[in-house]
C-alpha cells in the first residue's frame, strides 16, 4: 500500500469523524450538513438498466424495498451510499441471490426436522425474525411475554441451527460486518451505523459458534441472540445495541466451497494480521462510542484468551465464554454444595472433574480455583490446596505436567504426575478412569462433545463420595450436551444435581418426585454484567466485579429451592428484572468501591 493511498484513506476517515463531530455538536450545522447530504444525489445502477436516483443513505436504503439490492450492492455502491459494513462482505449477483433464496426455500422442511426437540423451531425463528425487522417494540414484547417458549428459539439451541444455515436464512441485514478487506476503513465505516449512542456491542469472529465449530460470517446469529437477551433481561434500549461480525475468513472447508456463502471465502487470517484487524475494530468503535461495552463471544480459545489479556485493562470489555461462563458455573457449584445441606464455605472440599480445557473449561477452573483459594484465606498454601481439587481432562485425556506441547492456558491446571500416580492415574488417563479413581463430587462438561458422559462414565460417578453428586453438561447446543437429564437421572437417581447449557425438560420419577434440569448458561450473568458496567460507569471490568456477580447469582436461590436441586432461576424468572437488577446492583456497588 503506498503512503499516498493510505493518507487518502486516513483523510477520508478523518473527514467522516469530523462530519460526525460537527453533527453532534451543532444542531444548526448538523441541519445544514444533513441538507447537503440530501441534495447530493447518488446513483445506484440496477444491472443493465438506467441509473436510479437515491436520496436516502445508509440503512434507510436497506430498509426500502424499492431501492434495496441487499448483498448485490457493489463495493463502489456500498462506499458511495454509506453502506459499507452494513452487509456481509461478499457481493452477489441477483441470480446468485435468487439461487440462495430457492435453496433455502426448498431446504425448509429438512432444516425444520433438524430442530432438537421442537420440529418447528426454525419456522418459529423465521416468523420472529420477520417481526424483529418490522416492529422492534412488538418483537421484544412478544419475546418477553413468552420468554420460556422463545428464549430457546432466539438463543440456544435454535440459534445454533440458525447460524449453521445463516447464508440461506439471511434476508435483511442486522448489525455490522467488518472484514479483512476493510482494513484501513473501519474508523470511517463505523459512522455508517445509524445510532449515535451504542451501549452494548456483542462481537464474534465466528470461529467457534456454540459447540458447532467455525461457521465464519454466519456466526453473526449468535451476537443477535445474545443482544436479544440483553434487551429482554436487562432492559437495554434496543436502539443502542450493535451485533458485530469480524470476518477474517473461515477454515470451514464446506463454507469455503459453498458458492452461496456470504463471507470472505479465504482461510482465516492469523497472527499479527489477525490482531491488527481486531485492534482496528476496537479503536474505531471506542472512538465513535467511548462508553460502549464490548462483549467478545465465541472466539476460538487461543484468541479468546489472547484478546482478553490484550484489551481488558484498556477497554470496557469482557469475554462471555471465559468470564461469564465461569461466573455461572461458580454460582451452580456453590448451589450444589448447599444442595448437599452444607454451607458454601465447604466449597474448597469439593472434588471437581472438568471435561474440556478450552476457553470455557479453563475459564471455569481458573475462577473456581480462585474462589476456593479466597475462602481458604488467599495464601499461597490456600492456592495450592485449591489447585488439588481439580482434574482437567481434554481430548487427549487427563492433563498432567508430563503432557508434551501443552496448551499454555492449560499449563497452570496440569496435575503433578507423581501426585496423580498415587491416585492410580497417569498422563492422558481417560475420563472414565479419572471418575472411577477420583470419585468426584462434581463432573462438569465443557467439551462440545455430545454424549461424552456415556453410560460407563455415569456408572463410574455412582462411586462419588458425595451424598448428592452433580453433573453440569454445559456444552451447547442440545446435541452437544455431554449427556441428557434422562440419561443422568436414570443412572444416578433423584438425588443427582443436574444442569445443562441448553434447556431440557425436568425428569419425572413418579410419586411426584422430580429430577430438576437447571439451565447452566452464561445468559444468567452477561445481561447483569453489561447493565452493571453501564450504570457504574466503570472504566474496565475486573475479576472482582465478575466474582461479585457470580456470588449474587448463587445467593439469589433460596435454601428450599436448592435443597430440591434447583440451583439456577427458571427462565420465567429470568426476565423479572429483579434477578438482573440484583446482579447489576451488587456489581454496581462493587464497581463504585473499586473505582
Ligand atoms: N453453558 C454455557 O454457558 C456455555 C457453554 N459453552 C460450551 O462449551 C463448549 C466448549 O466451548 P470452548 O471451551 O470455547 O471450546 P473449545 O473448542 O475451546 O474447547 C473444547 C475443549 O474440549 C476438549 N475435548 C474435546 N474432546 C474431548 C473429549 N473427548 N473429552 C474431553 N475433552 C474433550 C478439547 O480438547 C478442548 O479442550 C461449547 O459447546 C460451548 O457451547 C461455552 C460457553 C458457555
Ligand atoms: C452459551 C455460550 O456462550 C456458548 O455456548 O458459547
Ligand atoms: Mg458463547
Amino acid at each position: 500500500m503506498s503512503n499516498f493511498s493510505s493518507q487518502l484513506r486516513l483523510s477520508s476517515s478523518l473527514l467522516k469523524h469530523l462530519k460526525h463531530q460537527i453533527n453532534a455538536t451543532s444542531s444548526t450545522t448538523s441541519a445544514s450538513a444533513a441538507a447537503m447530504m440530501f441534495e447530493r444525489r447518488s446513483f445506484t445502477t440496477t444491472e443493465g438498466s438506467r441509473p436510479t436516483i437515491v436520496h436516502k443513505r445508509s440503512i434507510d436504503i436497506l430498509h426500502d424495498p424499492w431501492f434495496n439490492k441487499g448483498t448485490a450492492f457493489s463495493m463502489t455502491e456500498r462506499d458511495r451510499l454509506d453502506l459499507r459494513g452494513l452487509l456481509p462482505p461478499t457481493v452477489m449477483s441477483s441470480q446468485q441471490q435468487i439461487e440462495r433464496f430457492m435453496v433455502d426455500l426448498k431446504r425448509l422442511e429438512v432444516q425444520a426436522r433438524d430442530g432438537p426437540s421442537d420440529p418447528n423451531a426454525l419456522a418459529k425463528w423465521r416468523i420472529l425474525n420477520r417481526l424483529h425487522d418490522r416492529n422492534e417494540t412488538m418483537y421484544y414484547k412478544v419475546l418477553i411475554e413468552n420468554i420460556e417458549e422463545y428464549a430457546p428459539i432466539v438463543y440456544t439451541p435454535t440459534v445454533g441451527l440458525v447460524c449453521q444455515n445463516y447464508s440461506g436464512l439471511f434476508r435483511r441485514p442486522r448489525g455490522m460486518y467488518f472484514s479483512a478487506e476493510d482494513r484501513g476503513e473501519m474508523m470511517s465505516m463505523v459512522y455508517n451505523w445509524p445510532a449515535d449512542q451504542v451501549d452494548m456491542i456483542v462481537v464474534t469472529d465466528g470461529s467457534r459458534i456454540l459447540g458447532l465449530g467455525d461457521l465464519g460470517v454466519q456466526g453473526i446469529g449468535i451476537t443477535i441472540g445474545k443482544l436479544d437477551l440483553y434487551v429482554a433481561a436487562a432492559g437495554i434500549n434496543p436502539q443502542r445495541v450493535l451485533p458485530v461480525m469480524i470476518d477474517v475468513g473461515t477454515n470451514n472447508e464446506r463454507l469455503l466451497k459453498d458458492p452461496l456463502y456470504l463471507g470472505l471465502q479465504e482461510h482465516r487470517l492469523d497472527g499479527e494480521e489477525y490482531i491488527s484487524v481486531v485492534d482496528e475494530f476496537m479503536e474505531a468503535v471506542f472512538t465513535r462510542w467511548p462508553h460502549v461495552i464490548v462483549q467478545f463471544e465465541d472466539f476460538q480459545s487461543k484468541w479468546a484468551f489472547n484478546l482478553l489479556q490484550r484489551y481488558r485493562n484498556t477497554y470496557r470489555m469482557f469475554n462471555d465464554d471465559v468470564q461469564g461462563t465461569a461466573g455461572v458455573a461458580i454460582a451452580g457449584l456453590l448451589g450444589a454444595v448447599r444442595a448437599q445441606g452444607k454451607p458454601m464455605i465447604d466449597f474448597p472440599k469439593q472434588k471437581i472433574v472438568v471435561a474440556g480445557a478450552g476457553s470455557a473449561g479453563i475459564g471455569v477452573v481458573n475462577a473456581a480455583r480462585k474462589t476456593m483459594a479466597r475462602m481458604l484465606g488467599n495464601t499461597e498454601s490456600a492456592f495450592e490446596s485449591a489447585s488439588s481439587q481439580f482434574w482437567v481432562v481434554d481430548a487427549n485425556g487427563l492433563i498432567t505436567e508430563e503432557r508434551t506441547n501443552i496448551d499454555p492456558q492449560a499449563l497452570p491446571f496440569a496435575r503433578k504426575a507423581k501426585e496423580v500416580g498415587h491416585q492410580g492415574l497417569r498422563e492422558g488417563a481417560s475420563l472414565v478412569e479419572v471418575v472411577q479413581q477420583i470419585k468426584p463430587d462434581v463432573l462438569l462438561g465443557l467439551s462440545a462433545v455430545g454424549g461424552l458422559f456415556s453410560k460407563e462414565v455415569l456408572e463410574a460417578l455412582k462411586g462419588s463420595t458425595s451424598t448428592r453428586p452433580a453433573i453440569f453438561a454445559m456444552s451447547n447446543p442440545t446435541k452437544n450436551a455431554e449427556c441428557t437429564p434422562e440419561e443422568a437421572f436414570s443412572v444416578l437417581g433423584d438425588q443427582l444435581i443436574f444442569a445443562s447449557g441448553s434447556p431440557f425438560n425436568d425428569v419425572k420419577f413418579g410419586d411426584g418426585v422430580i429430577g430438576h434440569c437447571n439451565q447452566g448458561n452464561n445468559m444468567y450473568l452477561f445481561p447483569g454484567i453489561g447493565l452493571g458496567t453501564l450504570l457504574s460507569g466503570s472504566r474496565i471490568i475486573s475479576d472482582g466485579m465478575l466474582q461479585a456477580a457470580a456470588e449474587c447469582l448463587a445467593a439469589y436461590m433460596k435454601d428450599d429451592e436448592v435443597l430440591k436441586g434447583i440451583i439456577y432461576p427458571s427462565i420465567s424468572r429470568y426476565i423479572r428484572l429483579d434477578l438482573t437488577e440484583s446482579v447489576a446492583t451488587f456489581y454496581l456497588v462493587f464497581g463504585l468501591i473499586y473505582y
